[in-house]
């Protein structure tokens, strides 16, 4: 359904895309993470006809986007990581306006935008005016307004970024509905251990070039990631945090509120060494477990260092 081929773009003398490839088969959402400024919001721009790449192919649907933008344009809807909405209109009115402007006639219209407010749970806002929104509602509301052409592919630009934790969940299940619906959908986040739950496969992208691309599961055992240890304590864990990064096996030691995260390339009897050692030391341990290696994992693991291989 989309295809990339060895895409490249500048702005200037900076180059954001070096050669990009990538194909998302329909029906397939694709979680596309990177750092900031990796290249997501400009590969993303290029497939919704928005950008000119210079050199490469992109294609939708067989119909590449620089010769055919419109064909492109029917069968795409686009969700941009900035997006405005006009005050001036009420939730309703802003869809109709949107409808309108793809064509659709009224009538239709009058029968399509109630089920779509109703799949973005804003059944209950349709009176009211766009600016009083919250800004998950605001989300919501331009997910549905790239709905209404009803489009084969949704491409997403961080669509959760900026929500609380419940606007969050609010959004991933609407998507899990999109997917349902049959959609290829391919989504920019920061938020990775969400994604993971949904997405089919991923790209990492950084620096302009694709670093890993397959499903989750591939990814994780090619690249043989390490266990994740997880460690509180009651005290000290900064100081036990520090001592843990001259252990041997340890590649990564993160800590914060949620205690002590470590990268551990060792097995069962050299974990089991780690903890004796930690209560050796007399730190208060509270819980010492290995955690799932999550696409957070996986993409802290390819992208570490911010070496591109
Ligand atoms: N119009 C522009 N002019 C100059 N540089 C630009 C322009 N747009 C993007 N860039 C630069 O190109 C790089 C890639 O930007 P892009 O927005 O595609 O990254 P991103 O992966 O979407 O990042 P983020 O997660 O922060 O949105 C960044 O370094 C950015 O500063």
């Amino acid at each position: 359904m989309i295809e990339i081929k060895d895409l490249s773009k500048r702005y200037g003398n900076f180059q954001a895309l070096d050669g990009i490839s990538m194909t998302i088969d329909a029906g397939t959402v694709f979680g596309f993470v990177g750092p900031n400024g990796a290249g997501k919001s400009t590969t993303m721009s290029i497939l919704a006809t928005l950008l000119l790449p210079d050199s490469g192919i992109a294609k939708v649907s067989g119909f590449d986007v620089t010769k055919h933008p419109k064909e492109v344009r029917r069968r795409i809807g686009y969700m941009p990581d900035f997006f405005g909405v006009y005050d001036r209109f009420k939730t309703d009115e802003y869809l109709h306006f949107y409808g309108a402007s793809y064509g659709i006639a009224r009538s239709e219209r009058e029968k399509l935008i109630p089920q779509l407010l109703e799949l973005v749970n804003l059944s209950d806002k349709k009176e009211a005016y766009v600016d009083g929104l919250s800004r998950g509602m605001k989300q919501r509301l331009c997910l549905a307004r790239s709905l209404v052409h009803d489009p084969e592919v949704l491409i997403l630009d961080e669509p959760a970024s900026g929500l609380d934790p419940r606007a969050r969940i609010e959004m991933r299940e609407i998507l899990k509905e999109l997917k349902r619906m049959g959609k290829t959908i391919i989504i920019s986040s920061h938020i990775l251990p969400e994604l993971a739950e949904m997405v089919d496969q991923i790209g990492v992208i950084e620096h302009g070039r694709m670093v890993a691309q397959g499903k989750v599961s591939d990814i994780q055992s090619r690249l043989r990631v390490n266990r994740v240890l997880h460690i509180r304590t009651l005290a000290r864990q900064e100081e036990l945090a520090a001592k843990l990064r001259d252990e041997a096996h340890v590649s990564r030691v993160l800590s914060d509120a949620n205690g002590i995260q470590v990268h551990f390339s060792g097995q069962d009897v050299e974990q089991m060494q780690l903890l004796r050692r930690v209560l050796d030391w007399e730190y208060e341990v509270v819980s010492f477990n290995e955690a799932q290696t999550n696409l957070e994992d996986v993409f802290l693991e390819i992208t570490k260092g911010g070496a591109a291989t």
